[in-house]
């Protein structure tokens, strides 16, 4: 996946490339994965870095004493929370992953989705509290930043019609970005791709399509956390965005394979490309 060399990228013709960092596995990243952020930079792809964060709120309102449940791997995030999601996302974890990058000799610029205003989202339903679902994605600030050279962090903390700050699921958001750029999507975890149990052994699928995703969530293989990030990378599926892959970001060189296509964690498809690739 590359630009070609007589065209320089301007804002109608650049590739880019959203990869989205689980709390689960940011302190674990190596400093090899930054530096294959900045090799696909220079190789004229534009890396989108959006983030999570989930087990750090979890310890914070674990140290505040505040209970966390969560509903389909959702946070039910009350009035009180919000603020305390909105800290740790957009503050803490979001300067932290900007610093490596520079550390890494790359530009980022840390951002959320409220800056630019965005993302344009709405409360998904009363019982989750202050959780919204993306409806909207104003691409123009991710162009601004790619086009100068910077690679954009995003918190999917948001905001609704009103103002009021809104908790998004990082893999929703990464979602409806990759949607905005019609660009692929790389969930990146801690996991090895979508597995199931077989005689005690965890075995990882290469290419799962939508309609096996249902089941595998319908029998149990597939809960938790990894329900967002499969109903997300799904929701994406289209003729711009091809494919999704859940990889562990622990992997040497894991971005530079998926963007390469090689064989890495799981790559989800609609069931009709399935059919044409098997
Ligand atoms: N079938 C499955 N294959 C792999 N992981 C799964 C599966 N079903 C549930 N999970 C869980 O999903 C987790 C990843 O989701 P999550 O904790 O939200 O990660 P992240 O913080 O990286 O977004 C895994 O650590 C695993 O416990
Ligand atoms: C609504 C909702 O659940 N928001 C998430 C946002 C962070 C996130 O998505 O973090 P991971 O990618 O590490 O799971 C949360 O509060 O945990």
């Amino acid at each position: 996946m590359t630009t070609s060399e007589s065209m320089p990228p301007t804002e109608h013709n650049r590739k880019y490339f959203v990869i989205k960092c689980g709390g689960s596995i940011l302190a674990q990243l190596p400093d090899e994965f930054y530096h294959d952020l900045m090799k696909l930079k220079s190789e004229g792809i534009d890396p989108v870095l959006v983030h999570g964060g989930g087990p750090e709120i979890s310890h914070l309102f674990q140290k505040l004493s505040i209970e966390t449940t969560f509903v389909d791997g959702l946070r039910v995030t009350t009035d009180q929370m919000i603020d305390t999601v909105e800290m740790v996302l957009s503050g803490k974890i979001n300067k932290q992953l900007v610093r490596k990058i520079h550390r890494a000799g790359g530009k980022a610029v840390g951002i959320s989705g409220v800056d630019g205003g965005m993302f344009r989202c709405k409360q998904t339903e009363q019982a989750l509290g202050r959780v919204g679902e993306v409806t909207y994605v104003d691409r123009s600030l991710i162009e601004q930043l790619s086009i100068s050279g910077y690679i954009p962090v995003i918190s999917p903390v948001s905001m609704d019609e009103n103002g009021q700050s809104l908790n998004i699921n990082g893999d929703e958001a990464a979602s409806a970005v990759a949607q905005s750029l019609h660009a692929e999507i790389c969930l990146v975890s801690d996991i090895p791709g979508i597995y199931k149990e077989i005689d005690g052994e965890k075995v990882v699928f290469e290419s799962l399509d939508d309609i096996k995703i249902g089941t595998l969530i319908e029998e149990g293989t597939i809960f938790g956390g990894m329900i967002p990030k499969v109903k997300g990378a799904v929701a994406a599926l289209s003729d711009q965005v091809p494919s999704v892959i859940i990889l562990d970001g622990r992997e040497q060189n894991a971005l530079l394979k998926a963007v390469a296509h090689k064989t890495i964690g799981t790559r989800i498809v609609r069931k009709e490309l399935i059919n044409v690739t098997n």
